[in-house]
């Protein structure tokens, strides 16, 4: 089987171009980071009947997620880079719609892409109790859940005690990726993410969206802007306009091709 490894940020994935029968369990053995190839899930790419490929997300424990922002910018990289297609403006189809790339190049390599990320469904704030004490967090759908917490400090953000807590709490029904802002002027956030089903990753481009749209809720920064979100991996930009959608750019790149024999 042949994967290629690839990453927006540091956010990891092995991208198979076809569909894969056993997914779930591949994601969990691939990506596990001392005897698999290590990543944080896996990503299929096939055609699609409604658009122009069709993506399905894995985490690392196997669970199927509905979007996800880096993976998105990299699947437009591997059909272009590879030849599947020669537009630079591509209809995905997700499990929670259809999304639109505008691939940037040097020579004949996407480096940047553009995702029109859908609409931002933005959530009262909710004060939740967790074992490590109250957060409010708000409650934002990219597609998929989102918790985001504003923090004073980003260095102290509780990552792998509240941040892990909060992706089962008992308010989120299907469990919830948990980010952690600390909001440094109107144009520049940073975050930090706790993903559902995968754990601390190094960037969430769900997560940035959710996160925007939450301090632009919070009048923390402004709608129609381009605001800077820097995350473990790297920045994003990403602009939510007054209808709600978010508009993402960053960069995706290719790590290395993988054989993996089926044992
Ligand atoms: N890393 C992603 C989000 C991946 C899915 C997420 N863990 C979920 O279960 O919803 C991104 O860049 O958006």
């Amino acid at each position: 089987m042949h994967f290629t490894k690839m990453h927006g940020l540091g956010n990891d994935y092995l991208y198979y171009y076809g569909e894969l029968k056993n997914a779930a369990v591949l994601s969990q053995k691939l990506s596990d980071r001392h005897f698999g190839i290590g990543s944080d899930g896996i990503i299929t790419i096939s055609p699609s009947r409604t658009a122009d490929f069709k993506m399905r997300i894995f985490n690392a424990d196997g669970s199927e997620a509905m979007m996800c922002g880096n993976g998105i910018r990299c699947v437009g990289k591997y059909v272009f880079d590879k030849g599947y297609t020669d537009r630079k403006k591509l209809i995905i189809e997700t499990l929670s719609g259809h999304r639109e790339l505008t691939l940037r190049t040097i020579g004949n390599k996407v480096t940047e892409v553009t995702v029109d990320m859908g609409k931002c469904i933005v959530y009262k704030p909710v004060l939740l109790a967790t074992t490590y004490g109250k957060v409010m967090v708000t409650p934002v759908m990219v597609g998929n859940p989102h918790a985001v917490a504003f923090v004073e400090n980003i260095t102290d953000a509780p990552m792998d005690t509240m941040g892990k807590e909060l992706e089962h709490h008992p308010y989120f029904k299907n469990g919830v990726n948990a980010e952690f802002v600390q909001v440094i002027d109107r144009n520049t956030i940073k975050m930090r993410v706790w993903e559902r089903g995968s754990g601390i990753t190094m960037a969430c481009g769900t997560g940035a969206c959710a996160s925007v749209a939450a301090a632009v809720r919070a009048n923390l920064c402004d709608k129609d802007q381009e605001i800077t979100v820097c995350l473990d991996g790297g920045r994003l930009n990403i602009k939510v306009l007054s209808d709600g959608t978010a508009m993402m750019t960053g960069p995706a790149e290719t790590i290395c091709e993988c054989e993996v024999e089926e044992k």
